[in-house]
């Protein structure tokens, strides 16, 4: 919706039977400019294509169509860590797709605000400079305000990270644990994200950036975030739309699989895998956050 005000955009889904009122994006009818397609082959033709799939969906499409894709530039939206090869979406993508420009596209962004046309400012990571710079251009709008940076490791893993500490931080407002225990969260549920991420080569900016402590600071403190409403039934026991798109449940597990795979202590992340599979309780998970050896910060 965003970039029709640039040109003309193919819009491809599966299903398009909704016409032009994606019940994924209710209250917003598709402006003119935006073709919609069930087509991928046609949708293809584009030089740039934008991958907003979630996560953990990205390893298949990519099985079943990379050779439609290769050799364009590839964008992916997707805020998430593979479960299987424990790689965020622009290893996916370069592996299916070895003749495309691989970029990624985050920092803190709803997309109901998006699409209201409301001011927004995203990351766009791309590790070829050039080819970065285009896309920044080619992307930005006068409300969609696109800074460039050529750590796509850092950019994508404060994407993924900040959902599993938003379902964190949803789980301490949930069961009524307050807002100071919110805050303690955020804080070091950011280190964490900073550990892990400069362990893998990323740079400590980026996770200052609007990638990483922007996307936090928004994921873990609005209503809006699914991940954070995940963690909010969580803890209060109520149920939760199992057709919600949550990616910090499954990316909780794969950071704890890389975690223990790096030797680095991640607990909250840890935390949030246990009580997404159920197999710790609120309380016990909050008393053992507490209750752990006493250290430095
Ligand atoms: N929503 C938001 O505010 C933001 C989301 N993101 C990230 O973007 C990614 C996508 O999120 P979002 O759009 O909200 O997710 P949704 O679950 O709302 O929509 C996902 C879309 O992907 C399609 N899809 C899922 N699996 C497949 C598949 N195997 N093949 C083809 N199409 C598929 C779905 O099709 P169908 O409808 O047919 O199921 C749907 O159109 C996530 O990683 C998310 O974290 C990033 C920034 C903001
Ligand atoms: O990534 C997002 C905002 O930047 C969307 O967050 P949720 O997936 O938690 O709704």
């Amino acid at each position: 919706v965003a970039l029709s005000a640039n040109g003309p955009v193919t819009l491809w889904a599966r299903d398009t039977s909704w016409d032009r009122d994606n019940p994924r994006l209710p209250g917003v009818t598709l402006p003119d400019a935006i073709r919609v397609t069930d087509d991928l082959r046609a949708a293809t033709q584009a030089d740039t294509l934008l991958l907003a799939l979630p996560a953990q969906a990205l390893a298949g499409f990519l099985a079943d169509h990379a050779a439609l894709l290769n050799g364009r530039h590839l964008v992916s939206t997707a805020k998430g860590i593979d479960l299987h090869k424990l790689t965020g979406p622009s290893s996916l993508l370069t592996d299916a797709c070895p003749k495309a420009t691989v970029a990624v596209l985050t920092g803190p962004s709803f997309a109901a605000d998006i699409a209201r046309g409301l001011p927004t400012a995203l990351t766009l990571a791309c590790a070829n400079r050039d080819a970065g710079k285009a896309l920044q251009h080619d992307l930005s709008t006068p409300v969609l305000r696109l800074y460039r940076t050529t750590d796509v490791t850092g950019a994508e893993l404060g994407g993924a990270l900040k959902n599993v500490i938003a379902i964190a931080a949803g789980v301490v407002i949930g069961a009524g644990l307050g807002d100071s225990a919110r805050a303690a969260i955020i804080t070091r549920g950011f280190a964490e994200m900073t550990r892990l991420s400069a362990r893998l080569g990323a740079r400590p900016e980026t996770l200052t950036g609007l990638s990483g402590l922007g996307d936090l600071t928004l994921t873990c403190t609005s209503v809006q975030s699914r991940n954070f409403r995940y963690g909010q039934a969580l803890g209060s026991a109520q149920p939760f739309d199992a057709g919600t798109t949550v990616e910090g449940a499954a990316t909780a597990r794969a950071v704890s699989a890389l975690a223990a795979r790096l030797g680095e202590d991640m607990p909250i992340a840890a935390m949030v895998a246990a009580l997404a599979e159920r197999r710790v309780s609120v309380e016990n998970a909050a008393e053992m956050l507490m209750t752990r050896p006493l250290k430095e910060e």
